[in-house]
C-alpha cells in the first residue's frame, strides 16, 4: 500500500502530501511505526495505526495526549532526541535507536528514521518519524558483545595462565585481565583450610569492598549467598539486579558506590577439592547472559585447573625440598648413620654418611657392600649384639650400646639405634642405623665409677669396692672349698707423722705404702684402702691350697712397709701392725671377717706394733674391752676419774727438789690406777687427748701455783705434750690463758716435747716453740737420744732442757757404751747451753755416774716415785730425798 493512501485510510486528519517523498512507500512497510510531529510546538499530528502495536497505546490517545510520545521514551533515551529536535534543520534526516517502555513493562527497541520537512503552505515545520521494532536485533547485539566480551577474557587470561609463577599471580593476572576486557570487577577467593576465603585480585580501590566484603566471607560464614550458593552447588550463581535488592549488607552498598550491578560467582573447582570461587561483577543490570556465563564457567574451569597443577607442581616442589633437607641433615648429621639392605644374612650396607666416616675412620667406599658387624672386629661376643641381631630377624626397631672399632684399632662405643624401612608394599626393605659415639659419656661414666669405688689419694679400692670383692671372694672360696685370708693393716706411728708433718707428706707416706702393698701380693689379690692409715688385704688361698704361701704375703707385706722411706729429706722406718681373719673358721661373712681382723689387729698393735696377729675368740673378748674402755675414757673427765701424779726432779748440786713431772693417771672405779701407757695411745687415736692434754696442763699448773703458795718459790712443773697436742692450731693461747688462770709464773712451767715430735716437720714446728717459749715458757726434749735429731736444727730450737730417756740410764753403770752416749749427751747439751735432766734413776751407782759426768739434774724411783698431790707435800715436809 503506498503511504499516501495508508495516511488517507488510516487518518482523518488532513493528509499531509508533502511529507511522502520518493521513500515514502518504503516508510511503511510491515512491524513499522509512523508519526509526525508539528516541530514548534511539539506536537503529535499524526500517528499510524502500528502506534498501538509498538508502544501499546490507541493511536487517537498517542495523537490526544501531547506528551505520550515522549513518556513512551525510556527516561534514558529522553535526552537525545530532545536535543535531536532542538537541532534538527528542515530537510536534514536522522537515524536514532531509543528504548521504548510500554504500559506491560517490557522494553522494546525501536530504531527511529526521522526527517524534517515544512510546509511551505503554513510555515510549519513537521517532524516524521518512522519507527522499526529493532528489539530482537538488539538483544542479539547485546549477546554478541557479551559473548565477545567474554572471549576476550579468556583469550588475553591464556597468556597470564601461560606465564604465572605462582597461585598467586595467576589470579592476580587473571583478575586484571577480565577487569580489563570490559568486566567492572573480577576477584578470586581462595579457601583456606579452616574454611575461610582469602580474596586475591582486588586493586587498591576497591579496598573498602574487600572490608564490606570480610564479614561475609570470614571463616565459618557463608560468604554472600551468590557466594555460598556457588559453592554449595559448584554451579555458577548470579545476582543481576543489586539496585533491586533490597538487602542493607555492607558489600551490598559498597557495590552500588562503585557501581556494580551484576554480578557472576564462579566455583573453581577440581575433581575432588573446591578451591575457591571467581567474582565478576558488571556496571549494568542484568549483564549475564546464559551464553557469557558457559564461557566464563569455561575461562573458571581453566583457571582452577591452573591452580590445581600450581598446586601439584608446589606440592610436588616442596615434596623436592623436603626430600633434598632430609638428604642433607642425614649428610650433616654429627650421628653416624647407615642405610642397609634388608635382605638377610648380609644386610649389606647402602650408604653411610660423612659423620660415619669421621667417627670410624673407614671411607664410605670402605664401607658399602659391607656387613656392618665389620666394626666389632674380633669383639663378637657383647651382649647388645643379641637385641641388635633378634631386632633385624624381626624386622623391629632396636637399640644397643656397642663397643666398635675404628680403622685404627682403636675403640669406641656405639649406642646403635636401628629402625627398619618399609618400601611402598609395607615389606622392609632397608634398616636405617643412627650410631652415636658415646665413648666421652662412657669415660665419664668409668671414672664416676672409679671415684666411687676408688679412694681418691691412692687408687686403691675403697670400702664399697672392698665390700663387693670381699664378697665375691667369700662366694668363690665357698664354691672351691677354699679359705680365704682378710688381712687388716693398719700403720705404726702414721698419726704422729700426719700430724706433726702434715697432711701432705702424711699423703705422700700413704701413696708410697700403698704401692708397697700393691708389689707384695698377687695381682688377683684385694688391696684396699679403707681410710686413714688403715688397708685391708683380701687374699683368697691360692689353687693349689697352699695356706703357708697366705703367711709367707704377709712377712713380704711386713717387710716391704718397713722399709726406710725419705720424707722431705728425713729418713722414716715406719711398721704396721696386722690383724688376720680367716674364712671360714673365723667368720662366713664380710662383716665378721672384718671385724675380727680389727680385733687381731689392734692386738698386734697392743703387742708393741710391727707385728701380725691372727684372729682368736679370746681376742674378741679383748676388743671387746678395749671398746669399753675407749667408752669409758670419754666418761673419765666428766666424772673426774683422772688424777695427776708428780716426780720429783732433783738438782743434783744443791741436792734440793727443783721441779715436778706431772703423770696422768686414771682412777678406773672397777680396774683401780690406770698408768698412761694403757690409755694415751687410745686417747691420741680418739683424739680425746686434746681435752685432756688442756685438763692437764690447767690441774698441774694449778698444783703448781698451790706448793708455790705454801712457800715453794720457783718450784717448776713439767707437763708431757703428746704430738697431737702439739700442732692443734691454739696450742700457744690455750697455754697462756691457763697460765694467766691459775697464776702460774711462765718460767715455772716445762713442757715436755718428744724428741720426734719436735724433729717431724722443723720449720713448721720452730714457729710454734717460739711462740710458747715466747711466753716465758721452759721447753724440754724429753726421751732425748732415741729418735733422728738433727743436731744443726737442735741448735735453732728454744730450747732449755735436755731429758735423758731412760734406756740409757739404766745400764749407764754397767755398759761403757751407755755411759760414753750419757756423756755425749750431757756434754752436746751443755755446749748448746741446755739443762741437761737424766730420768729412770733407780740405783745410787747410776746417780753416782752421772753426777761424775755433769749431769745438772736427776729423776727417778731412787728418789720418788711418782705420788699423789698430798704425798707429795709429805716429801716436802720430811726432806725424805736423799742425794
Ligand atoms: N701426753 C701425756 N703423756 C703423759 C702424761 N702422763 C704421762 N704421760 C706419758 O706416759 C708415759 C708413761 O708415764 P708413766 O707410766 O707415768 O711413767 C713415768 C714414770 O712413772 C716412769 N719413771 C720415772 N722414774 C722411773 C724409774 O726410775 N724407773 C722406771 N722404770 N720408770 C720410771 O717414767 C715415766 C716418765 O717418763 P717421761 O715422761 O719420759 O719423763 C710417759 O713417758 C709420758 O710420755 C700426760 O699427762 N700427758
Amino acid at each position: 500500500m503506498r503511504l499516501a493512501s495508508l495516511l488517507q485510510s488510516t487518518s482523518r486528519e488532513p493528509a499531509y502530501g508533502y511529507l511522502l517523498d520518493a521513500d515514502g512507500d518504503a516508510l511503511l512497510q510491515d512491524g513499522r511505526v509512523l508519526w509526525i510531529m508539528q516541530l514548534q510546538q511539539r506536537r503529535i499530528l499524526h500517528a499510524s495505526i502500528g502506534v498501538e502495536e509498538i508502544y501499546g497505546h490507541t493511536k487517537e490517545r498517542f495523537v490526544a495526549d501531547h506528551s505520550l510520545w515522549l513518556e513512551c521514551i525510556a527516561p534514558g533515551d529522553r535526552q537525545q532526541l530532545q536535543t535531536l529536535l532542538t537541532t534538527i534543520g528542515v530537510g536534514q534526516s536522522h537515524t536514532l535507536s531509543l528504548r521504548i517502555n510500554r504500559p506491560d513493562g517490557s522494553p522494546r527497541w525501536i530504531e527511529y528514521q526521522i526527517k524534517c520537512l515544512a510546509d511551505y503552505a503554513t510555515g510549519d515545520m513537521h517532524v516524521r518519524f518512522v519507527g522499526t521494532d529493532i528489539t530482537t536485533r538488539h538483544h542479539l547485539e547485546i549477546a554478541l558483545a557479551r559473548s565477545n566480551r567474554a572471549l576476550r577474557a579468556i583469550t588475553a587470561c591464556e597468556d597470564v595462565i601461560g606465564h604465572a609463577a605462582n597461585e598467586s599471580t595467576l589470579l592476580q593476572g587473571i583478575c586484571d585481565v577480565v577487569t580489563a576486557t570490559g568486566y567492572q570487577l573480577a576477584w578470586a577467593g581462595l579457601i583456606e583450610s579452616d574454611g575461610a576465603i582469602t580474596p586475591i585480585g582486588l586493586t587498591a580501590k576497591h579496598q573498602d569492598y574487600l572490608d564490606a566484603m570480610k564479614v561475609p566471607l570470614g571463616a565459618g560464614g557463608n560468604g554472600t549467598i551468590a557466594i555460598a550458593t556457588a559453592l554449595r552447588t559448584r554451579r555458577p550463581a548470579v545476582a543481576n539486579y543489586f539496585a533491586s535488592d533490597m538487602s542493607p549488607t555492607p558489600w551490598r552498598l559498597a557495590a552500588m558506590r562503585y557501581g556494580f550491578h551484576s554480578k557472576l560467582v564462579l566455583p573453581m573447582a577440581d575433581q575432588d577439592t573446591m578451591l575457591g570461587v571467581f567474582n565478576v561483577y558488571a556496571s549494568e543490570p542484568d549483564a549475564f547472559d546464559a551464553q557469557e556465563v558457559a564461557l566464563l564457567v569455561s575461562l573458571a574451569q581453566r583457571v582452577a585447573m591452573e591452580l590445581r597443577a600450581h598446586r601439584d607442581r608446589a606440592g610436588r616442589q616442596a615434596a623436592e625440598a623436603a626430600l633434598r633437607l632430609r638428604e642433607r641433615a642425614i649428610e650433616c648429621s654429627a650421628n653416624a648413620i647407615i642405610i642397609s639392605s634388608a635382605r638377610a644374612p648380609d644386610f649389606v650396607i647402602e650408604y653411610v654418611n660423612p659423620a660415619f666416616e669421621r667417627i670410624t675412620g673407614y671411607s664410605a667406599a670402605e664401607a658399602i657392600g659391607k656387613n656392618s658387624n665389620f666394626l666389632l672386629g674380633t669383639d663378637h661376643d657383647q651382649p647388645g649384639l643379641l637385641e641388635i641381631r633378634a631386632a633385624l630377624s624381626e624386622r623391629r626397631e632396636g637399640k644397643a650400646v656397642l663397643r666398635n672399632y675404628r680403622k685404627d684399632g682403636s675403640l669406641f662405643w656405639n649406642d646403635l639405634h636401628i629402625a627398619p624401612v618399609t618400601g611402598d608394599d609395607t615389606r622392609t626393605t632397608h634398616f636405617v642405623a643412627a650410631m652415636s659415639d658415646i665413648t666421652p659419656m662412657k669415660q665419664y661414666e668409668t671414672t664416676l665409677h672409679r671415684m666411687a669405688n676408688h679412694d681418691a689419694l691412692t687408687g686403691l679400692p675403697n670400702r664399697s669396692l672392698l665390700e663387693d670383692r670381699l664378697e665375691n671372694a667369700i662366694n668363690y672360696s665357698a664354691r672351691n672349698e677354699h679359705s680365704l685370708w682378710v688381712v687388716l693393716v693398719d700403720l705404726d706411728r702414721f698419726k704422729l707423722i700426719n700430724d706433726t708433718m702434715g697432711h701432705q707428706a702424711g699423703d705422700h707416706l700413704l701413696k708410697i705404702i700403698s704401692d708397697r702393698l700393691q708389689s707384695s701380693v698377687r695381682e688377683s689379690d684385694t688391696v684396699a684402702r679403707l681410710g686413714g692409715d688403715e688397708f685391708v688385704l683380701v687374699l683368697p688361698e691360692c689353687a693349689d691350697g697352699n695356706a703357708s704361701s697366705a703367711a709367707d704375703v704377709i712377712q713380704r707385706i711386713m717387710d716391704a712397709v718397713i722399709q726406710p722411706l725419705t720424707i722431705r729429706g728425713n729418713e722414716y722406718v715406719l711398721g704396721c701392725s696386722m690383724g688376720v681373719a680367716v674364712y671360714p673358721n673365723d667368720g662366713t661373712d664380710p662383716a665378721t671377717l672384718m671385724a675380727h681382723a680389727d680385733v687381731a689387729m689392734y692386738r698386734a698393735k697392743d703387742n708393741g706394733g710391727n707385728s701380725f696377729q691372727f684372729y682368736t675368740p679370746v681376742m674378741h673378748d679383748a676388743a671387746l674391752k678395749r671398746l669399753q674402755l675407749e667408752y669409758q675414757l670419754r666418761r673419765a673427765i666428766e666424772l673426774d676419774e683422772l688424777t695427776l701424779h708428780y716426780q720429783p726432779q732433783v738438782d743434783l748440786r744443791h741436792g734440793t727438789i727443783v721441779g715436778m713431772e706431772a703423770l696422768i693417771r686414771w682412777n678406773h672405779p672397777q680396774m683401780g690406777l690406770i698408768t698412761p701407757g694403757s690409755f694415751i695411745g687410745m686417747a691420741e687415736e680418739t683424739g680425746l687427748i686434746l681435752p685432756i692434754g688442756i685438763w692437764v696442763l690447767r690441774t698441774a699448773c694449778l698444783q703448781a701455783k698451790k706448793w708455790q703458795d705454801m712457800g715453794h718459790d720457783n718450784l717448776r712443773i713439767a707437763v708431757n705434750l703428746s704430738a697431737r697436742q702439739f700442732v692443734q692450731t691454739d696450742l700457744t693461747e690455750t697455754i697462756a690463758d691457763i697460765l694467766q688462770q691459775t697464776g702460774l709464773p711462765p718460767h715455772c712451767l716445762e713442757i715436755e716435747l718428744t724428741e720426734s715430735s719436735v724433729m717431724a716437720d722443723i720449720e713448721r714446728h720452730l714457729l710454734i716453740l717460739h711462740a710458747i717459749k715466747a711466753l716465758g715458757v721452759h721447753l724440754s726434749v724429753d726421751d732425748f737420744g732415741t729418735g733422728h735429731s738433727s743436731l744443726a736444727y737442735l741448735k735453732r730450737f728454744p730450747i732449755d732442757t735436755l731429758k735423758i730417756d731412760r734406756s740409757f740410764v739404766r745400764d749407764i753403770a754397767l755398759h761403757q757404751d751407755d755411759a760414753s752416749i750419757v756423756a755425749t749427751i750431757i756434754a752436746l747439751g751443755h755446749n748448746l747451753h741446755l739443762q741437761v735432766i737424766a730420768e729412770g734413776v733407780e740405783t745410787e751407782n747410776q746417780m753416782a755416774v752421772l753426777r761424775a759426768q755433769g749431769c745438772d739434774q736427776m729423776q727417778g724411783y731412787y728418789f720418788s716415785k711418782p705420788l699423789p698431790a698430798e704425798q707429795i707435800e709429805a716429801l716436802f715436809l720430811d726432806q725424805q730425798i736423799t742425794v
